[in-house]
């Protein structure tokens, strides 16, 4: 039996933490490939093309859902974002997992695609909306009315955390990412069992007893 990869995608309210607990887990696993999306947002100081996102113009977009290429797409504060399918397909051929960045609207489509079945979702709460808001602040990548808007929209975007497999609320960053990392392991863990222990339960099953 083939090891297939897993898609872990992430989700929150805009300024939970979803990017730096995505860095954190990045960080304890070399192997695992995050999904570079593509936005028609302009880029914040410091964000690299093909790094953090695929910048393009709302046409470009455009041109990428009409020829297929998006796994899922939708629109977040008034700008497109959305997963390139073929980097997706790829990683999962070769067993590798992938994390995915996406809202809610991102989570369903992937859960409902072809691929849906691999899906491990995790939504990330913030300890309270004035720290959530303290931290889209603080982040001090954003203009006021940025900020105003993502606030107003979290309460929708938390209205889904029940449609997700596990929830972490992230007070303590140290605690928030160490509990990612265990339901990583856990996940890969239940995905490996059949292929990796096949073998051995059969052979275990056959030897001769002493
Ligand atoms: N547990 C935490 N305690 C305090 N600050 C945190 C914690 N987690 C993240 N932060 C900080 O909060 C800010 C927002 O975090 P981050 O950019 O990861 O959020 P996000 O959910 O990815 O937001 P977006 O959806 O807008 O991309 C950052 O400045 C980050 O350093
Ligand atoms: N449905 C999708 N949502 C996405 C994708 N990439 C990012 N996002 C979400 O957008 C907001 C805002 O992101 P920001 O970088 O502008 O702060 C955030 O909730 C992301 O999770 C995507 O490909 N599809």
């Amino acid at each position: 039996m083939e090891r297939s990869g897993l898609l872990v995608i992430l989700s929150s309210p805009s300024g939970a933490g979803k990017s730096t607990l995505a860095r954190r887990l990045m960080d304890w696993d070399r192997e695992l490939r995050f999904s570079v999306s593509a936005t028609t947002r302009k880029p914040r100081p410091g964000e690299v093309e093909g790094e953090h996102y695929y910048f393009r113009s709302t046409d470009e977009f455009r041109a990428m859902v009409a020829a297929g290429e998006m796994l899922e797409h939708a629109e977040v504060f008034g700008n497109f974002y959305g997963t390139p399918r073929g980097p997706v397909e790829a990683a999962m051929r070769a067993g590798r997992d992938t994390l995915f960045d996406v809202d809610w609207q991102g989570g369903q489509q992937i859960r409902a695609s072809s691929l849906g079945k691999h899906v491990i979702s995790i939504f990330v709460l913030p300890p309270s909306l004035t720290e959530l808001e303290r931290r889209l602040v603080s982040r001090g990548q954003d203009a006021p009315e940025v900020i105003a808007t993502r606030m107003r929209k979290s309460r929708n975007e938390i209205s889904h955390w029940a449609e997700y497999d596990y929830v972490i609320v992230n007070d303590d960053l140290d605690r928030s990412a160490e509990t990612l990392i265990t339901i990583l392991k856990a996940e890969r863990q239940r995905r490996d069992r059949q292929v990796g222990l096949g073998p051995f339960v059969r052979a275990l099953m056959e030897e001769e007893s002493a």
